[in-house]
Protein backbone atom coordinates (compact mmCIF):
# COMPACT_ATOMS: atom_id res chain seq x y z
CA UNK A 1 0.00 0.00 0.00
CA UNK A 2 1.08 3.54 -0.94
CA UNK A 3 2.06 5.26 2.20
CA UNK A 4 -0.72 7.23 4.00
CA UNK A 5 -0.63 10.89 3.06
CA UNK A 6 0.15 12.44 6.30
CA UNK A 7 3.47 9.98 6.42
CA UNK A 8 4.31 11.34 2.49
CA UNK A 9 4.11 14.86 3.91
CA UNK A 10 5.79 14.07 6.63
CA UNK A 11 8.81 12.92 4.46
CA UNK A 12 8.43 15.89 2.76
CA UNK A 13 6.35 15.24 -0.22
CA UNK A 14 4.39 17.92 -1.94
CA UNK A 15 1.01 17.02 -2.17
CA UNK A 16 -1.61 18.18 -4.49
CA UNK A 17 -4.15 18.35 -1.37
CA UNK A 18 -2.81 19.07 2.35
CA UNK A 19 -4.15 15.97 4.14
CA UNK A 20 -5.85 17.19 7.02
CA UNK A 21 -6.84 16.46 10.81
CA UNK A 22 -7.66 18.85 13.44
CA UNK A 23 -6.13 19.47 17.03
CA UNK A 24 -8.92 18.66 19.90
CA UNK A 25 -10.98 17.11 17.30
CA UNK A 26 -12.49 14.64 19.70
CA UNK A 27 -13.97 17.40 22.11
CA UNK A 28 -17.27 18.98 23.36
CA UNK A 29 -18.24 20.42 20.20
CA UNK A 30 -19.39 17.25 19.02
CA UNK A 31 -22.74 15.46 20.82
CA UNK A 32 -21.20 12.09 20.50
CA UNK A 33 -18.55 13.29 22.31
CA UNK A 34 -20.42 15.00 25.43
CA UNK A 35 -22.50 11.73 25.16
CA UNK A 36 -19.54 8.93 26.15
CA UNK A 37 -17.86 11.50 28.35
CA UNK A 38 -21.21 11.47 30.16
CA UNK A 39 -20.68 7.77 30.26
CA UNK A 40 -17.46 7.36 31.55
CA UNK A 41 -18.16 10.11 34.36
CA UNK A 42 -15.83 12.81 34.37
CA UNK A 43 -12.68 13.57 32.03
CA UNK A 44 -10.39 11.65 33.54
CA UNK A 45 -12.11 8.69 33.64
CA UNK A 46 -12.18 8.79 29.82
CA UNK A 47 -8.63 9.05 29.29
CA UNK A 48 -8.12 6.27 31.73
CA UNK A 49 -10.84 3.70 30.15
CA UNK A 50 -9.32 2.47 27.10
CA UNK A 51 -12.47 0.92 25.23
CA UNK A 52 -14.35 4.75 25.70
CA UNK A 53 -10.96 6.74 24.45
CA UNK A 54 -10.84 4.76 21.68
CA UNK A 55 -14.36 5.50 20.98
CA UNK A 56 -13.90 9.25 20.90
CA UNK A 57 -10.61 9.13 19.15
CA UNK A 58 -13.31 7.27 16.55
CA UNK A 59 -15.53 9.48 16.55
CA UNK A 60 -14.09 12.30 14.42
CA UNK A 61 -12.61 10.23 11.98
CA UNK A 62 -16.37 8.44 11.22
CA UNK A 63 -18.18 11.94 11.31
CA UNK A 64 -15.32 13.44 8.80
CA UNK A 65 -12.93 11.00 7.51
CA UNK A 66 -9.99 12.95 8.98
CA UNK A 67 -6.71 12.14 7.37
CA UNK A 68 -5.24 11.41 11.30
CA UNK A 69 -6.40 10.38 14.31
CA UNK A 70 -4.79 11.85 17.58
CA UNK A 71 -5.26 9.64 20.73
CA UNK A 72 -7.29 10.85 23.03
CA UNK A 73 -5.77 11.16 26.29
CA UNK A 74 -4.44 14.75 27.73
CA UNK A 75 -0.75 15.79 28.69
CA UNK A 76 -1.08 15.98 32.26
CA UNK A 77 -1.58 12.46 32.86
CA UNK A 78 2.54 12.41 32.84
CA UNK A 79 2.58 14.68 35.93
CA UNK A 80 0.35 12.35 37.84
CA UNK A 81 2.13 9.22 36.29
CA UNK A 82 4.93 11.10 38.21
CA UNK A 83 3.27 11.26 41.63
CA UNK A 84 1.07 14.39 41.24
CA UNK A 85 -2.21 14.66 41.89
CA UNK A 86 -4.39 15.73 39.60
CA UNK A 87 -7.84 17.16 39.05
CA UNK A 88 -10.58 18.86 36.73
CA UNK A 89 -12.54 21.90 37.96
CA UNK A 90 -15.69 21.91 35.71
CA UNK A 91 -15.65 25.22 34.09
CA UNK A 92 -12.34 25.87 34.55
CA UNK A 93 -9.48 23.58 34.38
CA UNK A 94 -6.49 21.62 35.58
CA UNK A 95 -5.54 21.71 39.12
CA UNK A 96 -2.46 19.27 40.32
CA UNK A 97 -0.33 19.50 43.08
CA UNK A 98 2.46 21.84 42.97
CA UNK A 99 6.55 21.50 43.00
CA UNK A 100 8.31 24.33 44.09
CA UNK A 101 9.94 23.13 46.65
CA UNK A 102 13.20 20.84 46.90
CA UNK A 103 10.83 18.30 49.16
CA UNK A 104 7.92 18.21 46.66
CA UNK A 105 10.20 17.54 43.60
CA UNK A 106 12.07 14.75 46.24
CA UNK A 107 8.76 12.60 46.52
CA UNK A 108 8.43 12.24 42.85
CA UNK A 109 8.77 8.91 40.93
CA UNK A 110 11.62 8.36 38.79
CA UNK A 111 10.90 8.35 35.38
CA UNK A 112 11.07 4.62 34.85
CA UNK A 113 8.02 4.37 37.03
CA UNK A 114 5.61 5.91 34.86
CA UNK A 115 4.12 3.42 33.04
CA UNK A 116 2.30 1.77 35.51
CA UNK A 117 -0.04 4.49 35.64
CA UNK A 118 -0.08 4.97 32.00
CA UNK A 119 -0.24 1.59 30.95
CA UNK A 120 -4.48 1.90 29.55
CA UNK A 121 -3.16 4.70 27.26
CA UNK A 122 -0.60 2.42 25.55
CA UNK A 123 -4.05 -0.16 25.69
CA UNK A 124 -6.06 2.69 24.17
CA UNK A 125 -3.16 3.33 21.00
CA UNK A 126 -3.19 -0.68 20.46
CA UNK A 127 -7.12 -0.99 19.89
CA UNK A 128 -6.76 2.35 17.49
CA UNK A 129 -3.82 0.87 15.57
CA UNK A 130 -6.23 -2.29 14.94
CA UNK A 131 -9.63 -0.19 14.46
CA UNK A 132 -8.67 2.70 12.78
CA UNK A 133 -9.09 2.75 8.91
CA UNK A 134 -6.37 1.51 6.51
CA UNK A 135 -5.77 5.01 5.38
CA UNK A 136 -5.43 7.09 8.27
CA UNK A 137 -2.88 7.85 10.46
CA UNK A 138 -2.47 7.21 13.88
CA UNK A 139 -0.82 10.47 15.71
CA UNK A 140 0.27 9.89 19.79
CA UNK A 141 1.42 13.23 22.04
CA UNK A 142 2.84 14.48 24.98
CA UNK A 143 3.76 17.85 26.35
CA UNK A 144 6.74 19.21 26.35
CA UNK A 145 8.69 19.61 29.60
CA UNK A 146 8.20 23.11 29.61
CA UNK A 147 4.85 23.76 29.14
CA UNK A 148 4.29 20.73 31.51
CA UNK A 149 6.38 21.97 34.12
CA UNK A 150 4.35 25.01 34.16
CA UNK A 151 1.06 23.57 35.67
CA UNK A 152 3.41 21.55 37.87
CA UNK A 153 5.44 24.37 39.35
CA UNK A 154 1.58 26.43 39.29
CA UNK A 155 -1.10 23.63 39.89
CA UNK A 156 -2.60 25.17 37.48
CA UNK A 157 -3.34 26.75 34.04
CA UNK A 158 -1.72 30.63 34.09
CA UNK A 159 -2.16 33.21 31.78
CA UNK A 160 1.75 33.93 31.86
CA UNK A 161 3.30 31.31 33.50
CA UNK A 162 4.30 33.49 36.38
CA UNK A 163 5.34 30.70 38.64
CA UNK A 164 7.62 28.96 36.20
CA UNK A 165 9.42 31.70 35.74
CA UNK A 166 9.84 32.73 38.82
CA UNK A 167 11.21 29.12 39.96
CA UNK A 168 13.64 29.67 37.56
CA UNK A 169 14.77 33.06 38.56
CA UNK A 170 14.71 31.75 42.67
CA UNK A 171 16.15 28.27 42.02
CA UNK A 172 17.24 27.29 38.66
CA UNK A 173 18.86 23.95 39.69
CA UNK A 174 14.92 23.20 41.24
CA UNK A 175 13.08 23.82 37.96
CA UNK A 176 16.44 22.50 35.47
CA UNK A 177 16.13 19.18 37.97
CA UNK A 178 12.16 19.31 37.13
CA UNK A 179 12.48 19.65 33.49
CA UNK A 180 14.97 17.06 33.66
CA UNK A 181 12.49 14.23 35.08
CA UNK A 182 10.06 15.56 33.05
CA UNK A 183 12.02 15.45 29.86
CA UNK A 184 13.32 11.34 30.62
CA UNK A 185 9.40 10.80 31.54
CA UNK A 186 7.91 12.49 28.01
CA UNK A 187 11.01 9.80 26.60
CA UNK A 188 9.47 6.75 28.20
CA UNK A 189 5.86 7.60 27.49
CA UNK A 190 6.13 8.37 23.78
CA UNK A 191 8.61 5.47 23.68
CA UNK A 192 5.42 3.40 24.43
CA UNK A 193 3.50 5.12 22.53
CA UNK A 194 5.62 4.00 19.66
CA UNK A 195 5.41 0.61 20.50
CA UNK A 196 2.12 0.33 20.97
CA UNK A 197 1.56 1.73 17.36
CA UNK A 198 1.29 5.08 17.49
CA UNK A 199 2.74 5.88 13.81
CA UNK A 200 3.58 9.51 14.56
CA UNK A 201 3.95 11.76 17.96
CA UNK A 202 3.52 15.23 18.28
CA UNK A 203 4.78 17.45 21.28
CA UNK A 204 2.89 20.12 22.21
CA UNK A 205 4.53 22.82 23.86
CA UNK A 206 1.35 25.86 24.43
CA UNK A 207 3.62 27.63 26.65
CA UNK A 208 6.75 28.14 24.45
CA UNK A 209 6.07 31.35 23.26
CA UNK A 210 6.63 32.56 26.93
CA UNK A 211 10.16 31.67 26.76
CA UNK A 212 12.46 34.19 25.26
CA UNK A 213 16.15 34.43 24.13
CA UNK A 214 18.41 32.04 25.96
CA UNK A 215 15.52 30.30 28.06
CA UNK A 216 13.90 29.79 24.90
CA UNK A 217 16.41 27.51 23.44
CA UNK A 218 17.64 25.76 27.05
CA UNK A 219 14.08 25.22 28.19
CA UNK A 220 12.11 24.89 24.83
CA UNK A 221 14.74 23.90 22.24
CA UNK A 222 16.72 21.94 23.60
CA UNK A 223 14.32 19.36 25.73
CA UNK A 224 12.93 19.14 22.14
CA UNK A 225 16.24 18.02 20.46
CA UNK A 226 16.99 15.83 23.28
CA UNK A 227 13.36 13.66 23.21
CA UNK A 228 13.35 13.46 19.21
CA UNK A 229 17.06 12.31 18.91
CA UNK A 230 16.14 9.46 21.76
CA UNK A 231 12.85 8.59 20.08
CA UNK A 232 14.55 8.54 16.59
CA UNK A 233 17.63 6.33 18.09
CA UNK A 234 14.67 4.11 19.87
CA UNK A 235 12.57 3.60 16.72
CA UNK A 236 14.45 4.30 13.34
CA UNK A 237 12.13 6.62 11.23
CA UNK A 238 9.46 7.95 13.70
CA UNK A 239 8.12 11.08 12.05
CA UNK A 240 8.02 13.89 14.87
CA UNK A 241 5.76 16.93 14.86
CA UNK A 242 7.08 19.95 17.15
CA UNK A 243 4.55 22.83 18.33
CA UNK A 244 6.84 25.44 20.14
CA UNK A 245 3.26 27.28 20.07
CA UNK A 246 3.82 31.00 19.45
CA UNK A 247 7.74 30.76 19.45
CA UNK A 248 7.03 34.01 16.16
CA UNK A 249 10.47 34.50 14.92
CA UNK A 250 12.14 31.45 16.70
CA UNK A 251 9.99 28.90 14.75
CA UNK A 252 12.77 29.42 12.39
CA UNK A 253 15.32 26.74 12.22
CA UNK A 254 13.56 25.24 14.87
CA UNK A 255 12.91 21.91 12.66
CA UNK A 256 16.91 21.49 12.30
CA UNK A 257 17.37 22.65 15.50
CA UNK A 258 15.89 19.95 16.87
CA UNK A 259 15.40 17.26 14.29
CA UNK A 260 11.51 17.32 14.13
CA UNK A 261 9.80 15.97 10.56
CA UNK A 262 7.81 18.90 10.83
CA UNK A 263 6.90 22.36 12.57
CA UNK A 264 3.07 22.84 13.70
CA UNK A 265 2.27 27.07 13.52
CA UNK A 266 -0.30 28.82 15.42
CA UNK A 267 -2.13 31.54 13.71
CA UNK A 268 -0.38 34.52 15.03
CA UNK A 269 2.30 34.09 12.41
CA UNK A 270 1.36 34.35 8.55
CA UNK A 271 0.66 31.52 6.09
CA UNK A 272 3.17 33.75 3.44
CA UNK A 273 5.64 34.75 6.59
CA UNK A 274 6.07 30.83 7.32
CA UNK A 275 5.98 29.13 4.19
CA UNK A 276 9.25 31.75 3.10
CA UNK A 277 10.96 31.50 6.53
CA UNK A 278 9.77 27.99 8.04
CA UNK A 279 8.69 25.46 5.34
CA UNK A 280 11.69 25.90 3.30
CA UNK A 281 13.25 23.75 5.70
CA UNK A 282 10.59 20.78 5.27
CA UNK A 283 6.95 20.22 6.21
CA UNK A 284 4.75 22.44 8.15
CA UNK A 285 0.96 22.41 10.02
CA UNK A 286 -1.38 24.43 10.37
CA UNK A 287 -2.21 27.65 11.05
CA UNK A 288 -6.22 28.56 10.61
CA UNK A 289 -7.45 30.52 13.86
CA UNK A 290 -9.77 28.65 15.62
CA UNK A 291 -12.51 31.54 15.81
CA UNK A 292 -13.51 30.36 12.17
CA UNK A 293 -15.43 26.90 13.39
CA UNK A 294 -17.27 29.08 15.64
CA UNK A 295 -18.43 32.23 13.20
CA UNK A 296 -17.98 30.33 9.57
CA UNK A 297 -19.20 31.65 6.59
CA UNK A 298 -17.27 33.32 3.95
CA UNK A 299 -14.30 34.40 6.38
CA UNK A 300 -13.88 30.64 6.92
CA UNK A 301 -13.15 29.84 3.19
CA UNK A 302 -11.24 32.59 2.06
CA UNK A 303 -8.82 31.84 5.17
CA UNK A 304 -8.62 28.53 4.21
CA UNK A 305 -8.29 28.91 0.57
CA UNK A 306 -5.38 31.51 1.86
CA UNK A 307 -3.45 28.75 3.82
CA UNK A 308 -3.72 26.34 1.49
CA UNK A 309 -2.19 28.46 -1.72
CA UNK A 310 0.53 30.40 0.71
CA UNK A 311 1.91 26.46 1.68
CA UNK A 312 0.73 24.65 -1.95
CA UNK A 313 4.72 24.79 -3.08
CA UNK A 314 6.16 22.70 -0.17
CA UNK A 315 5.29 19.54 2.19
CA UNK A 316 1.95 20.67 4.30
CA UNK A 317 -0.57 19.45 6.89
CA UNK A 318 -3.34 21.20 6.83
CA UNK A 319 -4.96 22.10 11.13
CA UNK A 320 -5.55 24.85 13.04
CA UNK A 321 -3.40 27.26 14.75
CA UNK A 322 -4.80 25.53 18.25
CA UNK A 323 -7.54 23.71 19.39
CA UNK A 324 -10.87 23.62 18.36
CA UNK A 325 -12.97 24.88 21.41
CA UNK A 326 -16.44 23.84 22.92
CA UNK A 327 -18.48 26.44 21.09
CA UNK A 328 -17.76 25.72 17.34
CA UNK A 329 -20.30 24.38 15.43
CA UNK A 330 -19.51 20.95 13.85
CA UNK A 331 -20.93 21.99 10.20
CA UNK A 332 -17.84 24.68 9.95
CA UNK A 333 -15.55 21.96 10.69
CA UNK A 334 -17.11 20.46 7.16
CA UNK A 335 -16.95 23.28 5.12
CA UNK A 336 -13.35 23.78 6.38
CA UNK A 337 -12.89 20.28 5.17
CA UNK A 338 -14.43 20.74 1.83
CA UNK A 339 -12.73 23.83 1.40
CA UNK A 340 -9.03 21.78 1.77
CA UNK A 341 -10.39 19.05 -0.46
CA UNK A 342 -11.97 21.11 -2.93
CA UNK A 343 -8.02 22.57 -3.58
CA UNK A 344 -6.82 26.58 -3.37
C1 LIG B 1 -2.29 22.75 27.87
C2 LIG B 1 -2.85 21.42 27.43
C3 LIG B 1 -3.68 20.57 28.18
N1 LIG B 1 -3.97 19.49 27.38
C4 LIG B 1 -3.36 19.62 26.16
C5 LIG B 1 -2.62 20.82 26.19
C6 LIG B 1 -1.71 21.30 25.10
C7 LIG B 1 -2.43 21.79 23.91
C8 LIG B 1 -3.21 23.05 24.13
O1 LIG B 1 -2.61 24.08 24.40
O2 LIG B 1 -4.43 22.98 23.95
C9 LIG B 1 -3.35 18.71 25.04
C10 LIG B 1 -4.54 17.86 24.80
N2 LIG B 1 -5.70 17.76 25.51
C11 LIG B 1 -6.51 16.85 24.92
C12 LIG B 1 -5.82 16.28 23.82
C13 LIG B 1 -6.34 15.11 23.03
C14 LIG B 1 -6.05 15.08 21.65
C15 LIG B 1 -6.73 16.14 20.81
O3 LIG B 1 -7.94 15.98 20.55
O4 LIG B 1 -6.04 17.07 20.33
C16 LIG B 1 -4.59 16.94 23.72
C17 LIG B 1 -3.50 16.80 22.69
C18 LIG B 1 -7.85 16.48 25.35
C19 LIG B 1 -8.58 17.38 26.27
N3 LIG B 1 -8.09 17.99 27.40
C20 LIG B 1 -9.09 18.66 28.04
C21 LIG B 1 -10.29 18.50 27.30
C22 LIG B 1 -11.65 19.02 27.70
C23 LIG B 1 -12.09 18.19 28.87
C24 LIG B 1 -13.58 17.91 28.93
O5 LIG B 1 -14.09 17.08 28.15
O6 LIG B 1 -14.19 18.50 29.83
C25 LIG B 1 -9.98 17.69 26.20
C26 LIG B 1 -10.92 17.19 25.14
C27 LIG B 1 -8.96 19.39 29.34
C28 LIG B 1 -7.75 20.21 29.53
N4 LIG B 1 -6.47 19.78 29.43
C29 LIG B 1 -5.60 20.83 29.64
C30 LIG B 1 -6.37 21.98 29.91
C31 LIG B 1 -5.79 23.36 30.16
C32 LIG B 1 -7.70 21.58 29.88
C33 LIG B 1 -8.89 22.41 30.27
C34 LIG B 1 -9.22 23.42 29.22
C35 LIG B 1 -10.40 22.96 28.45
O7 LIG B 1 -11.41 22.61 29.10
O8 LIG B 1 -10.36 22.97 27.20
C36 LIG B 1 -4.14 20.73 29.57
Amino acid sequence: MADKTILRALKGETLPTPPIWMMRQAGRYLPEYRATRAQAGDFLSLCYNPELAAEVTLQPIRRYGFDAAILFADILLLPQALGADLWFVTGEGPRLSTVTTQADFDVLKPASDVHEVLSPIYETVKILSRELPAETTLIGFAGAPWTVATYMIAGRGTPDQGPAHALIAENRPLFEALLERLTLGTIEYLSKQIEAGAEVVKLFDSWAGSLSGEDFDRYALEPARRIIAELKARHPGIPVIAFPREAGEKYVGFAKATGADCVALDNSVSPEWAAANVQIDGCVQGNLASKHMVTGGDALVAETREIVKAFSKGPHIFNLGHGITPDADPENVQLMIDTVRAGA
